[in-house]
């Protein structure tokens, strides 16, 4: 039985790296973790439909959702295109004191029949929260890794201890910590915040001990090519790609700068040399 879940994994990862071991994964689960005005630059990539066919078109590896988006535009993904459905979220609707919890959406089940090639779920390490994340992380990761699938983490510390003790979220002591939690709850993927540096990222990079690390993209540079800096960096600390979702959708024309990432991530490319060659700079 082990033997068949193993390969059940190894092959649903194979749909999201390339033989390089690296993956660009759009994000799209901004309309419920941010709000709609995460659109409102260019307020037509609200349509999942529409934002799907540039990046597709585009050539991404993967697309990380909730369940609902899948459901209503999930056959937009090309065969060769990974799904990675994530059960967990929060509004930031919610009373501030609330918003160091992800919540449960979604159950292990709705992800397969929707077709997901990956489980995800958020945890925020060093939350007042923990003990209920780390348990939703347990019985998601458990179930989905029975029936065969990869399950994602996003690691992401965040809480008043870590501010008082750190001073940062983004000091890589905590990152990598996040990092290492992750690994040893059980995760194949893990999705965390940049360090600042390649050298305090590739620490992190060594703390997840081959578990691939993506970068979580974060906001949108006003210069695109800042962005591919940014991958370039994280690929060279030995990073396996991004999730990437405003760089994506907040921008007019996402479909070059998507091909000039891939060209980072994939081919090593120099980040102003595929700025140059897809008309972004
Ligand atoms: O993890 C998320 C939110 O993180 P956040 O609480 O904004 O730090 C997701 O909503 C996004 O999928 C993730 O941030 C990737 O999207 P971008 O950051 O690239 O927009």
């Amino acid at each position: 039985m082990d033997a068949y879940q193993n390969v059940g994994i190894r092959r649903r990862m194979a749909r999201f790296f390339r033989r390089d071991g690296r993956a660009l994964i759009f994000a799209m689960d901004h309309g419920f973790e941010h709000g709609p005005t995460d659109f409102e630059e260019h307020w037509e990539h609200v349509n999942p439909r529409i934002i799907l066919r540039k990046v597709i078109r585009a050539g991404v590896d993967g697309v990380m959702m909730l369940p609902g988006l899948a459901r209503i535009a999930g056959d937009e993904l090309r065969p060769n295109v990974g799904l990675m459905i994530k059960l967990t979220s929060k509004t930031e609707l919610r009373p501030k004191d609330d918003q160091l919890l992800q919540s449960q959406l979604g159950f292990v089940e709705d992800a397969v029949k929707l077709g997901a090639d990956a489980i995800a779920a958020t945890v925020y390490w060093g939350s007042p929260a923990e003990d209920v994340m780390m348990r939703q992380f347990a019985e998601i990761a458990s179930y989905a890794h029975d029936l065969g699938f990869p399950v994602v983490q996003f690691a992401y510390p965040r809480g008043p201890y870590i501010n008082e003790r750190y001073g940062k979220k983004e000091d890589y002591r905590v990152v990598m910590y996040g990092a290492r939690a992750a690994v040893e709850s059980g995760a194949d993927m893990i999705k965390t915040y940049w360090t600042g540096s390649r050298e305090t990222f590739a620490k992190v990079v060594e703390a997840a001990a081959g578990v691939p690390v993506l970068l979580s993209g974060g906001a949108k540079t006003e210069k695109p090519v800042d962005f591919l800096k940014l991958v370039w960096e994280v690929i060279e600390a030995g990073g396996a790609g991004a999730v990437v979702g405003r760089n994506i959708f907040q921008r007019e024309n996402p479909e070059p700068f998507i091909k000039a990432l891939i060209k980072v991530v994939h081919r090593n490319e120099d980040p102003e040399e595929a700025a140059k060659a897809e008309g972004l700079l």
